[in-house]
């Protein structure tokens, strides 16, 4: 579930006056997604998703958030901007919370994505990565190489509940990547959890890139491996399909570019984003409890993954 924070019928038809966007018809909380509280809400005028930010999105990183959004938007890129009230502000308190209201796009997210469905995506990215060559925006990337030593101690030996030996494994998997990290590369704003849950999609087409919350400075094509982590393997991460795989870079390719130094720095930025995922999906499979109502992620579907990025090139 993603309602953290409930919203009462009062308090949204009073927020809502706030904004151009005609009265309330209805409004829904939404099931999908672990880290805020997200509600459809539907007026006279237009749908739209209500955003309140739950403890994982800091207030003061809001700004550079929306900024991103509003600057992708007028690229044409399929994200979905805040709507200003009537002053101009986007960024608002209800519930004791910061929110946003936030245009609606259609779509769904692919569960078992094809090679089509695949191929758009990384086009998709391509076209993101375009479209914020001209931002200006900065954020750290908190959970990149640097936070994931660090991450690795916070989780200790907790880890090797879960799967024996599992701290010590990535600790030198961690060990491994972090020496062959590139140098240099190409940094700018990348999305950095373009996940299949975070693309909406009608047919094969994309209509719509979503959860930005995870934006940050960091190497391009980082993103382009999480990416290729995500949408290539089945959910346990047992079985990596090639046609999604080839297909996801052609996309990617056809629309940014994409060198031969660039797939060379891909095995090692794909086995960092396993790892990447493997801690923070540790750190919570340990930190949730099993009768919480968020359900959790599992750590090791991308450990596997992380097995087969290290037995073999698959770019
Ligand atoms: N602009 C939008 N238009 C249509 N649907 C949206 C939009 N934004 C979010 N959604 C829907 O809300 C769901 C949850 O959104 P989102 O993934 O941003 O939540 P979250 O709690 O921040 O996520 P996560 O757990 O993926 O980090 C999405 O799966 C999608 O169904
Ligand atoms: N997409 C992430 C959650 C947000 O970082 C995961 O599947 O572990």
């Amino acid at each position: 579930m993603a309602v953290y924070t409930h919203v009462s019928a009062e308090a949204l038809a009073a927020f809502l006056l706030r904004f151009d966007v005609g009265e309330l018809v209805s409004v829904k909380g939404i099931a999908e997604g672990v880290e805020n509280s997200n509600y459809f809400v539907e007026t006279t005028a237009a749908r739209f998703v209500l955003t309140l930010y739950e403890k994982r999105v800091a207030a003061g990183d809001l700004p550079f958030f929306l900024d991103l959004l509003d600057h992708v938007a007028a690229r044409g890129v399929a994200a979905p901007p805040a709507v200003a009230d009537r002053e101009g502000r986007v960024i608002h308190e209800l519930e004791g919370r910061p929110a946003c209201l936030i245009r609606f796009l259609p779509g769904v997210s692919v569960s078992h994505p094809t090679p089509a469905q695949a191929r758009a995506a990384g086009a998709a990215l391509g076209g993101l990565h375009r479209a914020l060559a001209d931002f200006a925006g900065a954020r750290p990337n908190d959970l990149g190489l640097d936070a994931w030593a660090p991450l690795l101690a916070r989780c200790g030996d907790a880890l090797d509940g879960i799967e024996p030996g599992l701290h010590a494994e990535l600790g030198r998997a961690l060990a491994a990547v972090t020496a062959a990290w590139p140098q240099g590369g190409d940094r700018g704003v990348i999305h950095a959890d373009l996940f299949p849950d975070n693309v909406l999609m009608l047919g094969d087409r994309v209509t719509g890139l979503i959860d930005f919350y995870f934006a940050c400075t960091d190497l391009r094509l980082y993103d382009l491996a999480v990416t290729h982590t995500a949408w290539c393997f089945d959910a346990h991460g047992e079985r990596f399909d090639t046609g999604v795989g080839d297909a996801l870079l052609a996309g990617y390719a056809e629309s940014y570019g994409l060198t031969d130094d660039d797939r060379a720095a891909l095995p090692v930025l794909a086995r960092g984003a396993c790892i990447r995922f493997a801690l923070t999906r540790g750190w919570d499979w340990l930190n949730t409890p099993a009768d919480a109502l968020v359900t959790r992620k599992d750590p090791l579907a991308y450990v596997r993954r992380l097995h087969h990025y290290e037995r073999e090139n698959l770019f």
